[in-house]
């Protein structure tokens, strides 16, 4: 198996807080990772060192077989699709849907992106409809609901065609319905065995797509456990995870939790 990550002792400082401390984590190209944990446990900081966003203060971090440090930066981020607020923030709101997904493969290459490839446009509209937002290709970003605008971003992050894909709580604001609605799609994506390695954030063990098959739990910097999901999404792990008693359920490919 290739490794597309690969962290040994990797230590993160910023403004003099150690943010991240010995994470040693591989996630291997068939691999759908989830990473768990409370508000502050540095998941986001982390996810920004898998983006190529922040390189380790000490230790050592390969990306898609490039060290961080010793790699282009500007080339490696393509292979890489990555989705988070952050980043949706950036979408100008008057931007065609169509043009959100399409322009991926230009704002990444540099390429000028008023004469789109014909090959490029029909990735676009095959992705939207794998999103299952293609009706929605001629409306501008901000007319979009949020559960829409996720599902634009995704289609957005995998126009690169990469080969990890970086989900940062893409469930966030989201109803009930839309929620549900997202983790349908984001089950079929970890299962489908075309699609790239990937590592889902989030808070909330409902949000863990079908097809998820190793988890990491997170606090204070510190990976409490990570493994293959049924060995490490315990209730003693959860419990440690969130200093909370927690007993999790598990039912359909589902998971949900409660303190005890
Ligand atoms: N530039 C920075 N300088 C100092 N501390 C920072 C910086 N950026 C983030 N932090 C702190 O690092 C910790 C981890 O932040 P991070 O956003 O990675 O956590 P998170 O697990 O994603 O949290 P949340 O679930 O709330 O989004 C937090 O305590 C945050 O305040």
């Amino acid at each position: 198996m290739v490794a597309v990550v690969d962290l040994a002792d990797v230590k993160l400082v910023r403004n003099g807080s150690t943010l991240l401390q010995d994470i040693t984590w591989q996630v291997s190209e068939a691999d759908r990772w989830v990473v768990i944990g409370p508000n502050g446990a540095g998941k986001t900081t982390l996810m920004q060192i898998l983006a190529g966003h922040l390189h380790p203060t000490a230790g050592r971090a390969e990306l898609l077989g490039e060290t961080l440090g010793r790699v282009d930066v500007f080339e490696l981020r393509p292979r890489i699709g990555v989705t988070s607020a952050a980043l949706a923030e950036r979408i100008p709101r008057g931007e065609a849907v169509r043009d959100v997904v399409v322009s991926a493969a230009y704002a990444v290459t540099g390429r000028w992106r008023e004469h789109y490839d014909p090959m490029d446009m029909e990735r676009a509209e095959e992705l939207l409809e794998q999103l299952r937002v293609d009706h929605l290709a001629d409306r501008t970003f901000g007319t979009l609901s949020e559960g829409e605008r996720k599902r634009v971003q995704i289609a957005r992050a995998l126009m690169t065609d990469p080969e990890l894909l970086l989900l940062d709580e893409p469930a966030a604001g989201l109803d009930v319905a839309g929620r549900e609605a997202l983790v349908q799609t984001l089950s079929e994506l970890s299962q489908d065995p075309y699609a790239p390695a990937s590592v889902l954030v989030t808070h909330h063990v409902e949000e863990i797509p079908v097809g998820v098959t190793h988890a990491m739990l997170l606090k204070q910097g510190r990976v409490v456990a990570a493994g293959p999901l049924f060995e490490t999404l315990t209730d003693a792990n959860m419990t440690e995870a969130f200093d909370l008693d927690l007993a999790l359920s598990h039912s359909d490919g589902r998971w949900t939790v409660r303190a005890v």
